[in-house]
């Protein structure tokens, strides 16, 4: 069997064109949603990162409002411009770029975002939320996972799902997200036994481990759907947490790397701060952006 190819990168260009319609909808209403990213030092993958945001925010017809700080930068500064931002009312969505410098206390960092602007899904309330079953903004990786896996196998309930990695960006919500879903979730990580083994029960496998070529082409079931979060720089070259050549052989579909779940990281943060904007403005959640 040689898998399907799940195309992240146009599945992603098609969502960002209905955040774009739905944009211009609100803008001719008088609204222009709003999305301010901080980034904090010189991380050269989240200068990437940052800029193509800000491009794709411009793009959809949303304000961008880029912030860029030193890496020496005090956290008490940092704080001063999340409540300027939680202050700000042209600001829809609030997004500051992970990872922060080794002397930030992430979670006080996290926690300080308005809830409501919270367009990552990381303060505590929202990550309750999501636990709790609640209307909740949720992680952009994870809700991009959720997404493609909807499109290519429908109705997830009762699928033997396996979450391979317990981050609070990406495991932890997927598991959640696909729990809502009423699949079957197994959450495996560095101390699990047998993973192997498995691995080789579950329909749904998604990768998020943060080791190149994690996950043996051996341990994949026939047919299964194969979700790769991994971006793992080997040799000028990028692979996945997904040994993807063996896995190919055996899997039903599977997200390349690049060009797989990495775009669906942004459109979902466009999604989300589109999202932001309707409630914060009394309005309807616009439909199919949410879990
Ligand atoms: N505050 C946040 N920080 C980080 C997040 C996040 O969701 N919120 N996620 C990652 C980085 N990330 C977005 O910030 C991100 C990663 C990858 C991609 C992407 O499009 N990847 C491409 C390859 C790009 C390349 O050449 O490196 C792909 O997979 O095709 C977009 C966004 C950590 N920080």
């Amino acid at each position: 069997m040689t898998a399907r190819l799940i195309d992240g990168k146009a599945f992603a260009a098609d969502l960002r064109a209905r955040v774009k319609a739905e944009v211009a909808a609100m803008r001719a209403k008088g609204i222009t949603p709003g999305l301010a990213v901080v980034l904090v030092g010189e991380d050269p993958a989240s200068q990437v990162y940052v800029r193509s945001k800000g491009r794709m925010t411009r793009e959809v017809g949303m304000n961008s409002f880029e912030h860029r700080l030193p890496a020496e930068t005090p956290q008490a500064d940092l704080l001063t411009l999340i409540g300027r931002l939680n202050a700000d009312p042209a600001v829809n969505g609030i997004l500051v770029q992970l990872p922060l410098p080794g002397h930030m206390d992430q979670s006080a960092i996290l926690d300080a975002v308005d809830p409501a602007k919270d367009v990552d899904g990381f303060h505590v309330l929202n990550v309750g939320r999501l636990a709790a079953g609640q209307k909740a903004m949720v992680p952009c990786t994870p809700l991009g996972c959720l997404m493609l896996l909807r499109d290519q196998l429908g109705d997830l309930a009762g699928r033997n799902a396996l979450v391979i990695g317990r981050s609070n960006i990406v495991g932890k919500p997927m598991a959640q997200l696909l729990l809502r879903d009423n699949a079957t979730v197994t959450v495996a990580h560095s101390r699990t036994a047998n993973l192997p083994d498995l691995c080789r029960r579950a329909d749904i496998v998604v990768a998020a481990v943060g080791h190149a070529r994690f996950v043996k082409g051996d341990w994949i079931k026939p047919g299964a759907t194969v979700i790769d979060v991994g971006i793992n720089r080997t040799d000028d070259r990028l692979v996945g947490d997904v040994d993807s050549d063996a896995a190919r052989q055996v899997a039903g579909a599977i997200t390349p790397v690049p060009g797989g779940v990495g775009p669906m990281t942004i459109a979902c943060l466009l999604a989300n701060t589109l999202t932001a904007a309707a409630r914060a403005n009394g309005l309807p959640d616009p439909e199919g952006l949410t879990p």
